[in-house]
């Protein structure tokens, strides 16, 4: 989808949608539960009906999924059959008696449930869209080396299949803290315990902590021995629960960052103590109110780059380094590039380290035509940017939104913000 996005001053308040890392953990914790939970303001955006499926598929291998190929229209009879068949293969090589799990672009939801997989049914095949399946998973590809799982990848299935054994696991906890969560559902439901010990410092520690929580809430045990490692009892049961999803900080940090650009959006609904670490939009918003150069460590919050680099680029006069952020070139889009691209597009002076982007505010920024990368973030960050552009932004891609915030240009223009379909302008 293609939005024309005309320059307009945003009012008005707004609940951001309910928190997508609270959605997966207390979903799938209430599926391993069996019946009984109940869980107030789950998200329905796509990452989240992608968990709904895994869990409903695993659980209950009467509903099996199969896939629709997705090709483009203009694609020829014969290239058509030779991608189907290509699929087909996929699907046989990796195990064709696995059960097939959709996970479209949603990591968390591969990577959590990989090992759920393994502990409940010894394997299952993972079905990923976009850039999903390109994202690392060495860290379990080096531990299914070590414990004799098999695993296997092809086009864009993943299948698994093996034994999930109680004891050690090591890997480093700087790629991405989605596969210490992962473990941190399985490991309970094997008959002895076990240990996570981390081989670095840990990245993204409060995502960690989100599922500890989220483990006690439904009344399993695992918690920190010390700084890098982890103790997991086993032979445990997930026990109903009654939980309430709190409002995504992730996401309120775009209407953060809007404010930062002059707009008036009341952002309601936020938990200040929440256990989200992105709740640090708050804390970063007001450094980036602040004159003089700021320097914003992003180890312990890749989601909030989108929105800081935005509320940066208009910082007039003034330097913004983000730094620690080398795990965004591994996201839905390589980020780091993409902000950097698509913000300079619009006469933003962005420059691109390694791990790092360095941010020189102008005071305007021109109209002009930019694409989201498929990145429902990069989508978000340049609406927040259209709102103090000189000139219409033309947005390709719009609809990547639906992957967290399915609701988002509902609550654009429900705050003045100004959208028209390309094909009605
Ligand atoms: O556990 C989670 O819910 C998430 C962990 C983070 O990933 P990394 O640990 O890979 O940084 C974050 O970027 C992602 O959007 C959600
Ligand atoms: C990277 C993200 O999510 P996931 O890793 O679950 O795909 C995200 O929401 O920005």
């Amino acid at each position: 989808m293609t939005l024309t996005l005309t320059p307009h001053k945003l009012s008005g308040s707004v609940t951001p949608p309910p928190s997508k890392s609270q959605s997966h953990r207390y979903l799938i914790a209430a599926a391993l539960a069996g019946a009984g939970s109940v869980i107030h303001n789950l998200a329905d955006s796509q990452d989240i009906q992608a968990t709904r499926h895994c869990m409903s598929a695993l659980l209950d291998a009467g509903k099996a999924w199969w896939p629709l190929f997705e090709v483009p229209k203009d694609m020829p009879p014969e290239e058509l059959k030779a991608c189907q068949a290509r699929q087909e293969r996929a699907l046989q090589a990796t195990g064709g008696d696995l059960p097939l799990l959709f996970c479209g672009e949603s990591g968390s939801t591969l990577r959590f449930l990989i090992p759920v997989a393994l502990a409940l049914r010894g394997g299952a095949r993972f079905w990923g869209e976009g850039r999903l399946m390109e994202r690392p998973q060495k860290p379990y590809f080096d531990l299914f080396e070590e414990k004799g799982v098999y695993y296997r990848q092809r086009e864009n299935i993943l299948g698994v299949r093996g034994v999930l054994a109680p004891g050690e696991y090591r890997l480093p906890g700087d790629v991405s803290s989605q596969f210490i969560t992962g473990l941190l559902y399985a490991l309970p439901l094997l008959e002895d315990d076990s240990k996570i010990m981390l081989t670095t410092d840990l990245e993204s520690r409060n995502y960690v902590d989100m599922t500890l929580e989220a483990l006690a809430a439904f009344g399993v045990k695992a918690d920190w021995l010390e700084d890098r490692a982890l103790v997991v009892p086993g032979g445990q049961t997930y026990r109903p629960a009654e939980v309430a999803i709190e409002a995504d900080w992730s996401q309120a940090g775009f209407w953060y960052a809007a404010n930062g650009l002059g707009n008036e959006v009341d952002i309601k609904n936020m938990n200040p103590r929440s256990t989200q670490g992105d709740r640090r939009a708050a804390a970063y918003y007001e450094k980036l109110c602040q004159s003089g150069t700021v320097d914003l460590d992003v180890s312990q919050c890749p989601d909030l780059v989108p929105e800081l680099a935005v509320h940066a680029a208009l910082r007039a006069g003034q330097t913004t380094h983000i730094v620690n952020a080398a795990r965004l070139r591994m996201k839905e889009s390589d980020r780091l590039a993409a902000v950097r691209e698509e913000l300079c597009k619009l006469g933003a002076r962005v420059t691109e380290g390694p791990d790092s982007l360095t941010i020189q505010g102008v005071d305007a920024l021109t109209g002009g035509r930019v694409d989201s990368h498929n990145d429902h973030r990069i989508a978000m960050m340049l609406a927040v940017a259209a709102t103090r552009c000189s000139g219409p932004v033309t947005l390709t891609g719009a609809e990547s939104v639906r992957k967290s915030y399915p609701n988002f240009w509902e609550d654009y223009t429900a705050l003045g913000g100004r959208t028209a379909r390309e094909e009605d302008v």
